[in-house]
């Protein structure tokens, strides 16, 4: 494969690092692999996006909640099969110091896919080569039944003795007017949310990962996406969603700090001793919504704009010309409200929802058609926020029994993940809820 030739609109001080170029330097000892930690990435700050194609993996928090976000995405949702708190803490040693090199466009050990001799397997699968980091962020998060008992699964026991260590807002979602939850799309014990501007590179780190998880860990569902949804930093466009409709127009931005501080991350305030771990982290809220893409395909324009709220080419709120133009929901028309009740931005937005905000990062998703000729595809919804009871939860509760949306939407896989604050050196995924 061929080094990616630098756009001319580069920055210049755009670092790129590939697995080849690593792989032919480590010879030299250009990589300092000790502890699972690179020199090359881009020092990490609080907000971990990079203009360049490595993101840092460690900083005060974890990369790829307020970072800008990738076009591509790979989520996994692991199952832990071990009932050994130590081997659990090995394989999150080992994950960490494997993730760190795998955003930094390295293997996920040096010489991994061919120099381990030619009898064993090798120790990196190998399709990343030659690839470069792609602004790869690796986001890990723990989800409610790794505690013990939860609400899908009452009978679980606190195998790793970790119980008391719950954060009170790490509980099942509950079921939503409309819900058609498969179990088998929902829930886990870990999550690992890959993103990154090159599908491969994503599928490479997550499938390095449930290989090295071996005998630990199992996949219990995952979920590929091919665009973004949401704009997560003021520079970025606008995408648009498998309706055609120009999407996160209205979500929170990383530059606009005291609202990320307010309504994404976890303060001290936030819980007692034994879950002060997730200080600085934040909650993550996956959900599979089924796009019901044929139906909506024979709505006429004005009946698709009146659900959504906005108008289709510009993104503007109804009866405005400009995507940022505020919304007014007091116009009226002689037939109503301009921008409807039952709306989805109307009944979405901060004003109907007592000043309630979320952080939306999700993607588009197709997974092909359904056997009925219909594509099965849609929205993999990812929201971050500090207590999801009190975002999300009545968000949701309001759109699932009065948005107009909800008649071409179903929601069939849901899950909930505390995404720990971000790594210091030399620290690794887990340590301080498992120390
Ligand atoms: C519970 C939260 C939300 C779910 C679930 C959800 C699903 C969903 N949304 C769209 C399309 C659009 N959503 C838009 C805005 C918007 N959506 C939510 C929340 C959920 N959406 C919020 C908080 C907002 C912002 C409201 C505001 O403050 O104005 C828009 C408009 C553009 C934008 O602001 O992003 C579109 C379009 C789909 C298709 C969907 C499920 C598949
Ligand atoms: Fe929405």
């Amino acid at each position: 494969m061929t080094e990616p030739t630098p756009a001319p609109d580069e920055p210049t001080n755009k670092r790129r690092f590939s697995r080849r170029a690593l792989f032919g330097a480590t010879g030299a000892g250009v990589v300092v692999a000790a502890a699972g930690g690179v020199t090359a990435a881009k020092l990490a700050d609080d907000d971990s996006s990079s203009s360049s194609n490595v993101v840092a993996f460690r900083g005060t928090r974890q990369a790829g909640i307020i970072t800008e976000a990738q076009d591509r995405l790979h989520f996994a949702s692991f199952d832990v099969i071990t009932d050994s708190r130590d081997d659990l803490i090995d394989m999150l040693q080992r994950w960490t110091a494997a993730a760190e090199r795998m955003t930094t466009g390295a293997e996920t050990v040096d010489g991994g896919a061919v120099d381990h001799g030619e009898y064993n397997p090798p120790a990196d699968t190998g399709e990343a080569l030659g690839l470069d980091a792609s602004s790869l962020t690796l986001t890990i998060g723990f989800g409610p039944g790794l505690f013990g008992p939860s609400a899908s699964d009452p009978n679980r026991p606190d195998r790793f003795g970790i119980a008391n260590r719950k954060p009170a807002a790490l509980k099942d979602l509950p079921a939503f007017a409309k819900d058609a939850i498969e179990p088998s799309r929902s829930y886990g014990d870990i999550c690992v949310q890959a993103c990154a501007n090159d599908p491969q590179v994503a599928v490479h780190a997550i499938r390095n990962l449930a290989r090295m998880g071996f005998g630990v860990v199992s996949v219990r569902w995952s979920q590929l996406g091919f665009g973004r949804t949401s704009t997560t930093t003021v520079s970025q466009q606008t995408p648009r969603n498998m309706f055609g409709f120009k999407d996160g127009t209205a979500n929170i931005r990383a530059e606009q700090t005291d609202v990320v501080n307010r309504w994404v991350w976890v303060d001290p305030a936030d819980n007692a001793d034994p879950a002060q771990w997730m200080t600085g982290g934040s909650y993550l809220v996956a959900r599979r919504i089924r796009m019901d893409i044929e139906p909506w395909d024979r709505a006429n324009l004005s009946e698709q704009e009146a659900i959504v709220g906005r108008t289709k080419g510009a993104g503007a709120p109804l009866g405005m010309t400009r995507e940022d133009d505020t919304p007014d929901f007091a116009v009226a028309t002689a037939d109503g409200p301009m921008i409807a009740r039952d709306a989805h931005v109307r009944l979405a937005h901060p004003d109907n929802l007592n000043g309630i905000q979320i952080l939306r990062r999700g993607y588009n998703f197709t997974d092909g058609s359904d056997g009925f000729g219909h594509l099965d595809a849609g929205l993999f919804f990812i929201a971050y926020c500090r207590d999801p009871d009190k975002q999300f939860v009545p968000m949701q509760k309001q759109l699932a029994s009065k948005d107009a949306m909800m008649e071409y939407l179903t929601h069939n896989g849901s899950a909930l993940f505390a995404c720990p604050p971000g790594l210091k050196a030399g620290e690794w995924w887990g340590q301080h809820l498992f120390t």
